[in-house]
Order: C-alpha cells, then sequence, then structure tokens
C-alpha cells in the first residue's frame, strides 16, 4: 500500500493508516506478539537512514522531525527502545534530540555498534578503553588518502573510537569508495581493526562487536519476549541475523528494512519495507495507536 512522504497512508480520515502487514510469515508472527504483549517488546531502530534521512554532511543529519514524538508515543507502551548506531553515543543523542523527552526516560542509545552505551536514565555513557590501532590508522589516513587519485573529494570522520572516510561528497562518489576499499581494509588489518562498510562510507573500527552482538545481548539482558528492528544499511545486516537467531530460539522478531535506492541487501530480507525514514515514523505512531 503506498503512503506519502510523512509516512502516512491514504484511506481514513486523519491520514494515519493501520500497522502494514509483512509479507513473510515469521514477520506476521513477530507482529501479532509485538501487539499481543507490547510490554515485552524490545524495538530497535539504526539513526543514520532509518530514524535520520541521509544528508551529504553527517553533521548536519537530524531525526526526521516526528521521530522523536513517534518514538515517545511507542516507548512507554514497550519493555524498552534501543537506537542501534555506528555513530559515537554522543552524537546520536546530540543529532537526534534524545535526551530530557518526556517519555523516552528509559532510551538506550547503544553507539559505535554497540561498544558504547548511553543511558536516558542516567545521561552517562558506559565505554570500553579505546583500541590503540584506531590512533595508528588514524595518523596514516591522511597520506594514505593523498595516494588514492580516485578517492579525490573523500574525506575523514573523526569518531573517536573510530575514524571513518566518506565518500559521498566526492565526484563519483562510488568511484571514490570502490578505490578506497583496498587500501583502506590493508591499513585496518595492520593496526588490528576491521573495515565496516556503508552508504558511501568505509569505516575503520576494533573488531569484536557489531549491532547484532549488542542487539542479542540487550534483548538477553531486558527480558525481551519478541524483537522488532529496522535498519537501512549493511551494518544493520548482523542484527537483521540476531534477530533470525532469537526467532530460531523462540523470540518472535519483526526486521523492517528503511528502504531506500542505495542498499538492496536487506530489503531482500526484510518482513517489511517502509518508504525511509518517514516510514518508519508511520510504522512507530502505528504501532503506538495499536498497543493501546
Ligand atoms: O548505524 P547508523 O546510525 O546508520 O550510522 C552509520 C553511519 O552513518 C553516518 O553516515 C551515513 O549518514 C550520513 C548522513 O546522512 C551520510 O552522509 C553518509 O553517506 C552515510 O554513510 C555517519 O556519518 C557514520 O559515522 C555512521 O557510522
Amino acid at each position: 500500500m503506498s503512503q506519502d512522504a510523512a509516512g502516512r497512508r491514504p484511506g481514513t480520515p486523519d491520514g494515519e493508516g493501520a500497522v502494514p502487514e509483512p509479507v513473510t510469515r515469521a514477520g506476521r508472527e513477530g507482529l501479532q506478539a509485538l501487539l499481543a504483549r507490547p510490554g515485552k517488546a524490545l524495538i530497535g531502530l539504526d539513526f543514520d537512514g532509518t530514524l535520520a534521512p541521509i544528508v551529504a554532511d553527517p553533521e548536519q543529519a537530524r531525526a526526521h522531525p516526528e521521530a522523536v514524538p513517534a518514538l515517545a508515543g511507542l516507548a512507554p507502551k514497550v519493555a524498552s527502545v534501543a537506537v542501534i548506531t555506528g555513530r559515537p553515543p554522543e552524537v546520536a543523542v546530540r543529532l537526534g534530540g534524545f535526551a530530557g523527552v518526556s517519555g523516552l526516560e528509559h532510551l538506550v542509545v547503544l553507539g559505535h555498534y554497540g561498544a558504547e552505551r548511553w543511558d536516558a536514565r542516567t545521561g552517562e555513557i558506559t565505554a570500553p578503553p579505546p583500541h590503540p590501532g584506531v590512533a595508528a590508522a588514524r595518523a596514516e589516513l591522511p597520506g594514505l588518502l593523498d595516494g588514492v587519485g580516485a578517492a579525490q573529494g573523500a574525506w575523514i570522520e573523526e569518531k573517536g573510537r573510530a575514524v571513518a572516510v566518506h565518500t559521498r561528497r566526492a565526484a563519483e562518489p562510488q568511484t571514490a569508495f570502490e578505490a578506497l576499499r583496498d587500501p583502506l581494509s590493508e591499513l585496518a588489518a595492520r593496526h588490528g581493526l576491521i573495515v565496516e562498510p556503508g552508504r558511501l562510507v568505509l569505516e575503520l573500527r576494533p573488531p569484536g562487536m557489531d549491532k547484532g552482538v549488542a542487539l542479542r545481548e540487550y534483548a538477553r539482558e531486558i527480558g525481551a519476549g519478541c524483537v522488532l528492528y529496522a535498519g537501512d544499511d549493511l551494518g544493520d545486516l548482523p542484527a537483521f541475523s540476531a534477530v533470525d537467531t532469537l526467532r530460531s530460539d523462540g523470540v518472535p522478531g519483526l526486521l523492517v528494512c528503511s528502504g531506500s535506492d542505495e542498499v538492496t541487501e536487506l530489503r531482500e530480507r526484510a518482513d517489511l519495507v517502509v518508504d525511509g525514514p518517514a516510514g518508519v515514523v508511520g510504522l512507530l505512531r502505528a504501532l503506538a495507536r495499536r498497543t493501546g
């Protein structure tokens, strides 16, 4: 069924629609479990591309204007809402406008792919010690970028625990991305790091954590009875796999793809595809209405 740019579905007087029907049986079971026992549900959401529209400059990214109200409407009705992001948690909190919001008193942000955690209850961040390889790789990056001619226009995002190279603003973004893949992988390997590819970004970060581990551990921590996860990028695939694992362990789940033209892998694995952050907002609102 179609929806407008604000994620609203036609056919009801106020433009607000029903919860869309997942296309898979597992997804329908996940949704059914969520609606039957919302108090046991974990809602996991990626930030960029899912809650926040993609923009050329990561510092200018902001949550969709209706995302925080929609989250605040749903959060008190479910066990927990967790934003699981590649961003440093404090950056996601700032760009998302998540702090001090009525209804989001129990929000957690699992940042750096789950390595760091911000808790709305305390406003504090818990983080393990930094990996020494990041500083070493960072020091070599400018020279590497100078040496890779095709990467004209690539630029570095400092992330503290990680460092990312973006090509969205290059003259030929995809060509620059491909040209950097091997040299950055080699640099990462030399310093005990991994490369996390995303939407026109290659991030060098410590191994040992991903969104799948983060989601599974958090679901276990809160004793989630069902899980919804929504994402848009390659870094969300481990979280999709975590939901698959939870489902085989008897915990129903719903996989939602925040659809874009840039990434197709999630679309193929999702139970439900919505139209980018506006579609995610529409889904969150619909869930809030259906959960009383
Ligand atoms: O896990 P996420 O919340 O999806 O974060 C993944 C990366 O998102 C950011 O980059 C992406 O969004 C930018 C702003 O819209 C866009 O310019 C860029 O092309 C995208 O790849 C962020 O800058 C990275 O640090 C995150 O890891």
